[in-house]
């Protein structure tokens, strides 16, 4: 992999990466923030997963993360939200396609060539940073993401109860099998067989949680997808009794940065009881 830029942050370097994806069959982007720690010890690894036409890059220079990742000694690592280049599948809206993979591995033609962004972020990156930056402890791992991305967060942080030890989510798309985001996009990738889609609902998966991961949701009330879209209101109903999921509402947040600028510190330092242990 080849570094293409590396800035001082909160005494910590803001780095990204480039490097060939065989999983998805593409050059790719990431971006990964090292906290002062990393110098002398190994840090652990907070993912974001962005959500729909973001790039690696957005969560980097909009959130305002690093200040309380290098005051705890956390590594953000921030992944691209599709396969990307010339050969990649795509389409005219903004809501399918390059910028929007779902973090599901396709099976459909003509995304499955390059649209496996579940098996990406779940295996191909921690292994890549495994072997590639000494400094990353990638047994100490937890999980968050915005819209898009917090149902990524929630659905790979579920599905990987013994990789991640939290997992968080700004106004998450809940129940893409009943909404018109993940209507449309699992439809494309995984075909018509809705039975399919249930390995990628946050909702479903919850509703059937064998071992309990700690989750904290933040909603926004004056975001414009929260009824049509992302419906909170399905994972917590979905979550078996005493399951450790809090969903926390704000009135008069929207769904932009500014929402997610207002609350990373406060999903840091929750991520950190789990990961500093
Ligand atoms: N109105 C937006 C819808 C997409 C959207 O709101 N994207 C959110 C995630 S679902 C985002 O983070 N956008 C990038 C940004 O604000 O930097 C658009 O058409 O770009």
């Amino acid at each position: 992999m080849e570094k293409v830029a590396d800035v001082q942050c909160f005494g910590g370097q803001q780095q990204r990466f480039k490097h060939v994806s065989l999983v998805l069959n593409c050059d790719m982007h990431f971006s990964l923030f090292l906290p002062p720690q990393a110098k002398n010890a190994k840090v652990p690894v907070l993912v974001w997963l962005s959500g729909l036409t973001c790039t690696d890059e957005n969560f980097v220079t909009k959130a305002g993360a690093q200040r309380v990742a290098a005051e705890l000694g956390i590594a953000l690592l921030a992944p691209d939200t599709s396969p990307r280049g010339e050969g990649v599948a795509d389409d005219e809206a903004y809501d399918a396609g390059m910028g929007a993979g779902f973090y599901v591995n396709a099976t459909q033609a003509p995304w499955a060539e390059h649209y496996q962004m579940y098996d990406y972020i779940v295996q191909e990156l921690p292994a890549l940073l495994a072997r590639e930056v000494q400094a990353l402890d990638l047994k100490r791992m937890s999980i968050m993401g915005h819209s898009m991305g917090g149902h990524g967060a929630l659905v790979i942080g579920l599905r990987n109860v013994d990789t991640y030890q939290s997992i968080s989510a700004f106004a998450p798309i809940c129940a893409p099998s009943q909404c018109p985001w993940g209507e449309k996009t699992l439809g494309y990738y995984l075909g018509q067989d809705r039975s399919t889609w249930q390995d990628y609902d946050a909702s479903v998966l919850l509703a059937s949680a064998k071992k309990s991961i700690p989750i904290r949701v933040d909603q926004g009330l004056a975001d414009n997808f929260l009824t049509t879209q992302l419906m909170p209101e399905k994972l917590i109903a979905a979550a078996p009794q005493n399951y450790p999921l809090q969903v926390l509402q704000h009135k008069g947040y929207d769904h932009s940065y500014f929402f997610i600028a207002s609350f990373i510190e406060a999903h840091i330092r929750f991520h950190a009881e789990f990961l500093n242990q």
